[in-house]
């Protein structure tokens, strides 16, 4: 017909298809003392979170120059994923956007679908079920899309990729980062060394709703996928070393009211605990971030060290996957997968461990929000 409107995308098909572009979504960071107060504010308008609490966690940033880690990590993981697609013969182009910093979710948005973008697949940089970890950037997803309608924009169709907690490009290089980690513990205390898997904690009221159906147990699906890669990784080190050390899944980064309850034992409170009961050294495995920033940094690296020094309790800190070609490539597994699901095929769904790939599509009330907000790339 030769009034049918142009469409470059349909000549060439990429293996993408129906998706047209990918979005990395992050959580964004300071990049230097004059951001550190009006990122805070970003992340917490409306989250009611104590003044001492922000005061103390703008310390933590003063401690780095005002610089989170974390946008560098994302320069380099977009680095990473876009040498794979192209060592891949994958044709999709990659953009970045943060709910919190620059670049700007909106921003990035814009300009993709200015760039003629309308199926994009959104990376978000957190691997797990949870208010925060999901619906919350769903609904910043829905936030800037009413921006571009505003502007008169065309707006793009957003999906988001599964959750990725036990993707196998995701659990191999943290299993391989604890081995590292055991490898710079004394030789004395190595075997002995208890394994302390860590993540952020959260209020357990939205830990307890947290995923698409009830039925988890307490904690909900954010703690039930923790425990299923904590228990994969665990596994996987026993079968290396051919040495069995107690784990658990402890928590960092508590915020909010003291009054609320939030998932513990912190991982201070751990060490502690676990030193009084005699265990010679500790690996904390932070499972719960997807690459090395502040939270890592600071509640890890710093406090949680202190605490260890403190007790003279010898500990190692293993790496999250950051910019690992695996993890790149378990990006383009999970793109590849989606998109010949959006085309009516069944590919494979890698996913180890015992809970099995989660759902492409968050179900409505999946981890649900105290305010409900308008939310993208879901049933509600
Ligand atoms: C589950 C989860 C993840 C993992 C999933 C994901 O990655 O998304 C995560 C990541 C991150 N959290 C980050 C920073 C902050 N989180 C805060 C506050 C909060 N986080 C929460 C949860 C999570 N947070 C919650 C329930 C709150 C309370 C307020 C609220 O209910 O919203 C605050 C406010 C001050 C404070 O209270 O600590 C800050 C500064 C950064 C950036 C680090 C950097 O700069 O390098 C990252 C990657
Ligand atoms: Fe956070």
């Amino acid at each position: 017909m030769s009034d049918q409107p142009d469409q470059p995308d349909a000549a060439a098909p990429s293996d993408a298809a129906p998706y047209d572009a990918l979005l990395l979504l992050s959580f964004g960071g300071p990049e230097g003392p004059d951001d550190v107060v009006p990122f805070l504010e970003n992340v917490t308008r409306g989250r009611g979170i104590p003044r001492e609490r922000l005061k103390e966690v703008g310390k933590h940033y003063f401690l780095f120059g005002g610089v989170s880690p974390i946008n560098a990590q994302n320069r380099e993981l977009l680095d990473a994923l876009r040498k794979d697609f192209a060592d891949h013969g994958l044709d999709l182009p990659v953009y970045w956007g943060n709910r919190n910093w620059a670049p700007y979710l909106t921003d990035t948005l814009r300009e993709m679908a200015d760039a003629g973008h309308r199926r994009i697949l959104v990376l978000a940089t957190s691997a797990y079920a949870s208010y925060s970890g999901c619906r919350q950037y769903r609904e910043n997803l829905a936030a800037s899309l009413a921006v571009l309608a505003e502007e008169g924009r065309p707006v793009p169709r957003v999906d988001k990729l599964r959750h990725y907690f036990n993707h196998p490009g995701f659990v191999e290089p943290m299993t391989d980062a604890v081995l590292a980690a055991l490898a710079e513990l004394p030789a004395e205390v190595r075997d002995g060394a208890r394994l302390a898997f860590t993540t952020h904690s959260i209020p357990t009221s939205a830990a307890d709703t947290s995923g698409p159906v009830p039925g988890h147990g307490g904690g909900g699906a954010y703690v039930a996928q923790h425990l299923d890669t904590a228990r994969v990784i665990a596994d996987a080190v026993r079968e290396a070393t051919g040495v069995e050390r107690p784990w658990e899944l402890v928590y960092q980064s508590r915020s909010g009211a003291p009054h609320i309850p939030w998932l513990e034992p912190d991982i201070c409170d751990h060490l502690e605990d676990v030193h009084a009961a005699g265990a010679p050294a500790v690996v904390m495995v932070p499972i719960g971030f997807v690459s090395d920033h502040m939270e890592v940094k600071y509640d890890l690296d710093t406090e949680a060290a202190a605490k260890a020094g403190e007790l003279g309790l010898p500990v190692a800190r293993a790496a999250t996957v950051g910019a690992d070609p695996r993890f790149a490539a378990a990006v383009r597994d999970l793109v590849l997968e989606r998109a010949a699901t959006e085309r009516g095929l069944s590919p494979r769904r890698c996913a180890l461990g015992a809970l099995g790939p989660s759902h492409d599509v968050c179900p409505a009330g999946c981890c649900p929000a105290r305010n409900p907000l308008p939310a993208a790339a879901g049933l509600d």
